[in-house]
């Protein structure tokens, strides 16, 4: 198994491009077999989850052709199964939109409950809400959810919570439903309104997408269409806070500044200067960086998928700063390992307490999930001496060439089998 290992210290500096967004890509990808026509999706993140959803779509029997690294070809109109197992898909939560795409297409589908990071209890009971409230007839047994209608019949849906999968998955079935959908309270991240104008450039009927009410009239077929992914607002914001740990000066390219407002915020209020141009940010950091008060919220507000990051950065910085997490009643687990690199958090509740240390030092620290995975990255590039991090598959879920893309900012980090005992020694003698 390889693992992350790094020397901090470095100051990340240069430049950066950004991939396509994960959230967007898995809605798309699930998007892309509604219809029998080729769909051409550039800008494709090549991560974990990204292959795992491309497997389950092939085994499925759609076509599915690699053009290169960022761009697949996909074809549903050989689609044979409606079912798709737990193997495919255990790993990865968006798997789910595979149940909106199906039940829109073939009125029917039955698919594995979904994996995805361990973060806390996450429901899906809006997603069968809104199929039911569609005509469907939802049933979960031996771990699969089975979902089938006559007809899909739009309707008016009013979600409990502004749920990102519910308002993905309802607006996927809802665009073959006869009449017209309303969802109210939808979830209003870059990725619902990335969705929702890719399944209008295939002849979708879809308004309203990034505000509280989406309306969807229902249409008797899609067609194929060309589609680039937008940039992800994650990566983004992470290599942003890696370049303020650090105190870097690091452009990072390929971005939407707008999705990254909230981020921007916080930086700028512990002393971090971005500067923000069309498609790209400057990240400068030149002094300790000071506290702040945050609170995840729904889009436009602070990412929870941000966190764990932002936690990390606050760690190493001057005062003490509270972190609230309102959205998973689970999401502070790597505490302990960032406590293992002498940072001092106190979690209660869904707050944590970070008061800013003088310095962290290296450990060796394991990745509960993607995003704490990314935030033990950062204290690592921030820390005295080595750090290992284990589990980097959490990691690879969510962040293409990860170390690569630290290397070329001048980061002393690389992923090796840490038994090799060669290839630790090597890293060493390179960094030292
Ligand atoms: C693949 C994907 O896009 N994942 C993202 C998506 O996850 P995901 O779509 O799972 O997150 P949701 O927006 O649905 O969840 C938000 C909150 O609503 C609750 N809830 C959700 C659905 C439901 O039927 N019932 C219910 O109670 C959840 O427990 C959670 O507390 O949005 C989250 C919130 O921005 C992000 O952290 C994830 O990275
Ligand atoms: C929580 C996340 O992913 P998922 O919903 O796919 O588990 C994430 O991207 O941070």
């Amino acid at each position: 198994m390889e693992q992350y290992i790094i020397k901090g210290g470095k100051a990340l500096q240069g430049e950066v491009s950004i991939g396509g967004a994960k959230n967007a890509a898995l809605g798309i990808l699930a998007a892309a077999i509604m219809t029998d026509e080729t769909v051409t999706i550039e800008n494709l993140p090549d991560i974990r989850d990204i292959h795992v959803l491309l497997e389950a779509i092939e085994e499925i029997g759609a076509a599915v052709e690699r053009v290169d690294k960022h761009t697949v070809k996909i074809n549903g109109k050989n689609i044979k199964s409606i079912n798709i197992d737990y193997e495919f898909i255990r790993k990865i939560r968006a798997s789910y939109y595979l149940l909106g795409a199906l039940l829109g297409k073939y009125n029917r589908a039955q698919v594995a409950l979904p994996g995805g990071c361990n973060i806390g209890s996450r429901p899906i009971d809006q997603h069968i809400k809104g199929f039911e409230a569609l005509g469907a007839s939802v049933k979960i047994e031996h771990g699969m959810i089975q979902a089938e209608a006559k007809e899909l019949k739009g309707s008016h849906i009013y979600l409990d919570v502004a749920s990102v999968g519910a308002t993905i998955n309802i607006m996927l079935a809802a665009c073959r439903a006869n009449g017209q959908t309303i969802i109210e309270n939808a979830a209003k991240e870059p990725h619902i309104v990335d969705v929702a104008n890719f399944l209008n450039s295939m002849g979708a009927n879809i308004k309203g997408a990034g505000t509280d009410v989406i309306r969807i009239k229902g249409v008797s077929k899609l067609s194929g269409s060309e589609y680039n992914i937008i940039p992800d607002q994650i990566e983004a914001g992470t290599f942003m806070l890696a370049a303020a740990a650090t105190k870097g000066n690091v452009l990072i390219k390929n971005v939407i500044p707008k999705h990254l407002e909230a981020i921007t915020a916080k930086l700028v209020e512990i002393g971090v200067t971005v500067e923000e141009f069309d498609d790209a940010v400057r990240v400068i950091a030149t002094e300790k960086l000071g506290h702040t008060h945050i609170k995840t919220l729904p889009y436009p507000g602070f990412p929870t998928d941000m966190q764990p990051q932002i936690t990390a950065v606050l760690a190493a910085s001057e005062g003490t700063s509270i972190v609230t997490e309102t959205i998973y009643e689970n999401r502070f687990k790597y505490v302990d390992e960032l406590s293992r690199m002498g940072a001092n958090i106190k979690v209660e509740g869904n707050t944590a307490i970070i008061v800013g240390v003088e310095s962290i030092t290296g450990a060796i620290v394991s990745a509960p999930d993607l995003r704490a995975g990314a935030a033990l990255v950062i204290a690592g590039l921030v820390a005295e001496g080595f750090t290992i991090v284990e589990q980097v598959e959490y990691i690879e879920r969510g962040y293409e060439d990860f170390e690569r893309k630290m290397q070329g900012l001048g980061a002393s980090m690389a992923k090796i089998d840490i038994e090799d005992e060669k290839a630790v020694q090597k890293f060493k003698l390179r960094v030292s």
